[in-house]
């Protein structure tokens, strides 16, 4: 995929820029934009590309989130459209509709979400009737809230989607099913009969994504729509069941994996952009006889940003990580070995909402460091907030995520406990719950991570069962521990993202060059040891740090920021973004912020004239008394 090439496409960068556009330009834009782009690349997501391509497709992603300091309202056909099809078609389903798609014939998206539901799968209200006199299923949404809510691309730009809908056969429920429904005419683009389609308004961010809402009123549809590969309904509307009913859920897990490494990017970009304009930055004079210092050699500014640095490069480790184990369970999946799907599914879970939570605050923490400019829109680091803060919620927003992979470290320990075997990343919980005395090593910190979440979800599971021994139904106990679920969750996300983060560090040390390997790894230590101070509580209370090593701690953490500053500019600028797709005034490679701001804010229209028409009509009869 060659950068150059796509940011050379004519038009794709604008020359007004996109904050001055109305809501309606600002989609209409993005489309051509879109357009452009896709023709150029005409690459969409095959399930076979090798991990390195997934990164470049993740790439992809970031391209057109740069190019539009948003993302493409195409973004859902390539991150749920096309995954759900490989993933959910039978073979002549993904042979038909792979090649449209792949072709871009038609524009997909994934409807799922509905005004009323948007956790809760197994509440959504869309009815897909099977009738068998015609063979055909009836698409209905009985009530406003089973109205399809927030997919992306939904509202104008897709004419076909996966709807995710209940499955009614006789008049008896079968589950989530997801079918392939055609809801535009691919000549007119007009809705189809029976489909009700619009605009979900303005929001924080993904404001060219053409989020959508979709309302059935007795819609048909043939019953080859109904992506059979997991469970199937013959002519007769006899229901045959999959292996699994959450297989239908694969498309998320998939997103979920992805989610992690685009995390890495956008942080990438945020602390590139920060970074860059800390370096450039002078301001104040503490030593009265020297220049204004660059705020970078302000050891706080230093504090916010080098742990964004080393952040990213720990989710881009921790998602290459995941993205192999998604391979290899989805292999496995493929020959109807589901054993380790729990698994991906809880580390997907875990792995989802601290890399978003993390991301999203340091970004905001980018954004902080560069003052009144980092509040500037031409700076884009509130647009890159606004997208990584989105990834909070959607695809399954993080609290219900961090439930869900504490029902499996719930059951991971109750299985313990009982002598049942412990496997993969959640095998250490059967390891040494005692920290004898602090070890202030790399992997002694690592350590007693892990034995911060073993601790943490050893407590959680006697407070459940002393709750249900008073009398609480289960699911009572579980809701009043759910504080303590999710904080255990996130101790067992913190241990694995650190621990991967080392060992996937470690392998590649000895290929590195030895001041390149010196500075990566000081990036780990800094990455460690931020989080050990992070939740010195834990530490205290689990792993018998004493005051003492605290302050050893400390020291060396300031020490740590002293070693990385040399190089600080060179790791950002080893991201190696091209200035077209940080997009920001404030990060440009040549460091002429302000010669940028001032470029930028002279495209405002407000700067087109010098009188604007207001004060002939409002201002000048108001200040003379006249209005
Ligand atoms: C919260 C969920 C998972 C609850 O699902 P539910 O069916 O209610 O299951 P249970 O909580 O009862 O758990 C039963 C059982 O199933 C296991 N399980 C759940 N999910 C999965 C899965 N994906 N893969 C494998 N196994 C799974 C669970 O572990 C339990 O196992 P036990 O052994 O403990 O019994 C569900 O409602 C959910 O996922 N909600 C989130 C909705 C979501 O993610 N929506 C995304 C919509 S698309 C979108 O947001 C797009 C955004 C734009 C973009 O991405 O660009
Ligand atoms: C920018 C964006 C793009 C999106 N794109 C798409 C798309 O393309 N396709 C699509 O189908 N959907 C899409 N979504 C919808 C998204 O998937 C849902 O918003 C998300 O799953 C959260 O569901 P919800 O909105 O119903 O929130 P809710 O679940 O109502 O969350 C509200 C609060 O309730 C809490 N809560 C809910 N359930 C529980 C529980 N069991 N235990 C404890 N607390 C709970 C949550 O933690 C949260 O604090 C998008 C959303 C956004 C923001």
């Amino acid at each position: 995929m060659d950068e150059q090439k796509v940011l050379s496409i004519k038009g794709l960068l604008d020359d007004t820029p996109e904050e001055y556009l109305s809501h309606k330009e600002k989609y209409e834009n993005s489309i051509r934009k879109s357009v452009l782009f896709y023709k150029t690349l005409h690459s969409t997501e095959d399930e076979n590309m090798s991990v390195d391509e997934k990164t470049k497709l993740n790439f992809r992603n970031i391209v057109t989130s740069a190019i539009f300091k948003d993302n493409s309202p195409f973004m859902l056909h390539n991150s749920m459209f096309i995954p759900t099809i490989m993933g959910q078609g039978t073979d002549e389903q993904r042979e038909y509709w792979m090649k449209r798609a792949k072709n871009m014939e038609i524009i997909g998206t994934y409807a799922q979400t509905e005004l009323g539901h948007g956790t809760f799968i197994r509440g959504l209200e869309t009815q897909a009737t099977y009738d068998p006199d015609t063979e055909e299923f009836v698409l209905h949404s009985p009530v406003l809230s089973s109205y399809k809510w927030w997919p992306g691309g939904l509202a104008h730009t897709a004419n076909y989607c996966i709807v995710m809908a209940r499955l009614y056969i006789k008049g008896k429920s079968h589950g989530i099913h997801p079918f392939m429904v055609q809801i535009r005419d691919e000549e007119t683009h007009m809705p189809l009969p029976g489909i009700k389609l619009g605009e979900i308004g303005a929001k924080l961010g993904f404001n060219t994504v053409n989020n959508g809402f979709l309302g059935f009123e007795n819609h048909r549809i043939s019953r080859d729509r109904m992506l059979m590969k997991n469970a199937q309904v013959l002519k007769d509307g006899t229901f045959v069941a999959g292996s699994n009913s959450k297989l239908t859920y694969g498309t998320m897990v998939y997103v979920r994996v992805l989610i992690v490494s685009n995390m890495a990017n956008m942080l990438a970009k945020a602390v590139t952009i920060a970074l860059r304009y800390s370096a450039i930055r002078r301001q104040s004079q503490p030593k009265p006889d020297e220049p204004e210092p660059q705020i970078l050699d302000y050891v706080t500014q230093q504090h916010k940003l080098f742990i964004a640095i080393a952040s990213s490069h720990a989710f881009y480790m921790n998602a290459m990580w995941l993205w192999e184990i998604y391979y290899s369970v989805s292999l496995q999946l493929a020959s109807g070995k589901l054993d380790n799907l729990p698994e991906l599914h809880a580390l997907a879970c875990c792995l989802k909402p601290l890399s978003t939570i993390d991301a999203t605050a340091m970004i905001e923490k980018c954004r902080l460091a560069c003052g009144g400019h980092g509040y500037m829109l031409s700076a884009n680091l509130a647009q890159t907030y606004g997208l990584a803060t989105a990834a909070y919620t959607y695809e399954g927003e993080n609290t219900v995520l961090l439930l869900q992979a504490a029902r499996s470290l719930v059951k991971a320990w109750v299985g313990h406990v009982k002598g049942r075997p412990l496997k993969g990343t959640m095998a250490y919980l059967a390891g040494d719950s005692t920290v004898k005395a602090w070890d202030g090593s790399i992997d002694g910190i690592i350590q007693s991570f892990k034995v911060v979440a073993i601790r943490k979800i050893s407590s959680v599971v006697k407070i459940l069962q002393d709750y249900e021994k008073s009398g609480l139904s289960p699911e009572d106990a579980w809701n009043k521990a759910s504080v303590f679920l999710t904080a255990a969750s996130e101790a067992h996300g913190r241990a694995v993202l650190l621990s991967v983060y080392k060992s996937e560090m470690d392998k590649r040390a000895a290929v590195l060059s030895p001041p390149l390997r010196k500075v990566l790894l000081q990036l780990v230590d800094l990455y460690v040891t931020y989080w050990a101070l992070e939740k010195v509580g834990d530490m205290l209370l689990y792993a018998s740090i004493t005051d003492k090593d605290v302050d050893e701690l400390q020291r060396r953490y300031i020490e740590l920021l002293a070693a990385i500053r040399p190089n600080a500019v060179g790791l950002v600028d080893a991201f190696d973004f091209r200035d077209e797709i940080l997009n920001s005034t404030l990060g440009a490679y040549d460091g002429r912020a302000y010669e940028r701001l001032m470029e930028e804010a002279m495209k405002s229209p407000l700067n087109a004239e010098p009188v604007n028409q207001t004060f002939h009509k409002y201002l000048k009869p108001f200040m003379r008394g006249k209005l």
